[in-house]
């Protein structure tokens, strides 16, 4: 990959003691409908971790919620040792599923907006337009939809920040593509300290891509673990041992 040394750039901050991410009986209910069912659970420092399972499984809300930008039902949530607050919004990038940009925005300008809020790394935005083909002086609002997906996940990695959470990063991307971005990425990025969790339905993508996977199930966790852990106690890849996994805990709660 051309630019790679540059992308990359200056490391970001860590405090290698505590984990970035930590959850303690935290859980979400929107009215009566629980999204998130009470969820213990920590992410570490340099860690990339997939968050896996079906629509309406409770990825996006567990991430608003670790981004400060939806509040918690209950139980404990720290983000750099802190409940999500003013100090977790300048070091968690956070990359929505929804489009945010402004639709006459060149890249160029979308960065210089960005580095009015954010530590931005030049250097690593510019060498992650030229990996994945975006020019600089393109509006967004006349780029296709994967090329706008790929432009937002270009500014959100360029943010110096110390957690990134990428909900479904490249949605509308083709799956061979989407491959080689994430493969590449990712090598590039896990030879840092860089913390990521990123949100998919593509499960498959867990058995090469993730240190560690967490896999949702209506708000509760159905399996988690490494790839080689899952593997060898369920006997199966991830993909077979999470629709198992799916099949086996509809089957118990199916009444008698
Ligand atoms: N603002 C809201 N008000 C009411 N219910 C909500 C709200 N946001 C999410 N939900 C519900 O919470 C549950 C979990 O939704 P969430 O968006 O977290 O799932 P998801 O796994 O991210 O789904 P997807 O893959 O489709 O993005 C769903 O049943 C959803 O309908």
């Amino acid at each position: 990959m051309s630019g790679a040394g540059a992308m990359v750039g200056r490391l970001p901050r860590v405090s290698v003691s505590s984990s970035v991410l930590r959850t303690e009986g935290l859980y979400k209910r929107y009215w009566r409908k629980t999204a998130l069912e009470p969820l213990n659970f920590s992410l570490e420092v340099g860690e990339f971790v997939g968050l896996l399972g079906v629509n309406g499984s409770g990825k996006s809300t567990l991430m608003k919620m670790a981004a400060g930008l939806v509040r918690p039902s209950g139980g404990h949530l720290e983000v750099l040792g802190l409940p999500p607050g003013p100090h977790s919004k300048l070091e968690v990038a956070f990359l929505p599923e929804l489009d945010h940009l402004y639709p006459r925005w060149t890249a160029r300008e979308a960065f210089a907006f960005f580095d009015r809020f954010f530590t931005m790394n030049r250097a690593r935005f510019f060498g992650l337009l030229e990996f994945l083909r975006l020019e600089e002086t393109a509006r967004f609002g006349t780029l296709s939809k994967g090329n706008r997906t790929r432009l937002r996940l270009a500014l959100t990695l360029a943010r110096e920040a110390r957690l990134y959470l990428l909900d479904e990063p490249l949605s509308g991307i083709d799956p061979l593509t989407r491959e080689q971005i994430l493969m590449t990425l990712m090598r590039e990025f896990r030879a840092t300290d860089m913390t990521m969790m990123l949100a998919t339905h593509q499960v498959a993508e867990a058995e090469t891509l993730f240190d560690r996977v967490l896999v949702l199930d209506e708000g509760r966790v159905l399996l988690e673990g490494t790839a080689d852990e899952i593997r060898a106690r369920r006997g199966s890849s991830i993909d077979r041992a999470v629709k198992e996994a799916a099949r086996e805990r509809r089957a118990l709660e199916e009444p008698v």
